[in-house]
């Protein structure tokens, strides 16, 4: 029996546990049966109560004061532990069965993403160890970066890092459209949602620099923020935001869904590629037959 899951990832504050209610709450309305593992141990208060929360586990909190970590290597810490107490997730999800959609809502420290191998080790556990959940990671990012094009490359290369580092089918989301509505044109919408590296070389915010030495990596510095800004603003930064668009369109892999958490049709059409990507219908038809024990002239309606 195969078990169905999404892992909803992706930078702090992207609107991953909006939309993992807006999935639970249009799950509902549905008529389908979710189940929903809290994996961030900082987080407090949900729409939904968690049928798994890694809380119950161990918490942010008590780590960072009993160990005296900071969050981000608290955070660590708490996968570390989790990592070594892995039937506290296995034994509550062997009993979920193929009709469930499982919600993994994720913590937003973004080195948890990139370069620390804990997420592969516990995606392969999920996917690939005895639960066998067809997996797919929905890696959010906040639509209001399209404003800021340098801002939107460097969160498209840390969706695309994640996307490498975990190998498993993956959707791309720019979460709160509602938020820039009415602010980009349809048509440059369309070059994020398939993402145009020749943005990078449009930027209207940003002219191209005249002169390119003018300003050379030394001039960083950080405690001055006048200077912070100019090399923001020259053509360093220019061109290192060229190249990182180059690379990304090299990959030909990242394209965005659009996500208004707000709009149940929004969550409806995000949804329909997760269950793409995952196969869900295709279990459920393949099931339902044999399960509802009729004769399959009957089951489709054909005996009459
Ligand atoms: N306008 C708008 N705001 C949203 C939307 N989704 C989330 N937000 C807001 O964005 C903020 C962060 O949302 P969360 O869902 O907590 O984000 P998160 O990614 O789970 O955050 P962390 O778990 O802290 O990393 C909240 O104030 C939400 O109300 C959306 O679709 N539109
Ligand atoms: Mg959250």
């Amino acid at each position: 029996m195969s078990k169905f899951g999404v892992l909803v990832m992706g930078p702090a504050g992207a609107g991953k546990s909006t939309f993992c209610t807006a999935m639970i709450q249009h799950l509902q309305h549905s008529k389908r049966p979710c189940f929903y593992v809290n994996l961030d141990p900082a987080a407090e208060d949900f729409a939904f109560e968690p049928d798994i929360d890694i809380k119950d586990l161990i918490s942010l909190e008590d780590v960072m004061e009993e160990m005296s970590l900071g969050p981000n290597g608290g955070l660590i810490y708490c996968f570390e532990f989790l990592m070594e107490n892995l039937d506290f997730l296995t034994d509550p999800l062997e009993e979920v069965t193929e009709d469930y959609l499982i919600i993994f809502d994720m913590p937003g420290q973004i080195e948890l993403y990139t370069h620390v191998p804990i997420l592969p080790d516990l995606v392969k556990h999920l996917m690939r160890g005895s639960l066998n959940i067809n997996m797919c990671a929905a890696y959010l990012l906040e639509s209001t970066f399209v404003i800021d094009r340098p801002k939107f490359f460097a969160g498209t290369l840390s969706a695309m890092s994640a996307m490498l580092m975990l190998e498993m089918p993956h959707v791309n989301i720019l979460s709160k459209m509602d938020l820039i509505k009415g602010q980009v044109a349809k048509r440059d919408l369309k070059r994020f949602l398939d993402v145009d590296a020749r943005l990078a070389d449009e930027d209207p915010s940003r002219p191209v620099p005249s002169n390119d030495l003018d300003v050379l990596p030394e001039t960083l510095d950080n405690t001055d923020p006048a200077k912070t800004e100019n090399v923001m603003a020259g053509s360093a930064f220019y061109q290192l935001n060229k190249a990182v668009a180059r690379l990304i369109d090299d990959f030909s892999l990242v394209s965005f869904l659009k996500l208004d958490a707000q709009d149940e049709d929004s969550v409806n059409a995000v949804l329909s590629y997760i269950d793409d990507a995952i196969q869900f219908h295709e279990a459920q038809e393949v099931k339902e037959p044999k399960d509802l024990d009729m004769d399959p002239m009957e089951a489709s309606g054909m005996d009459d």
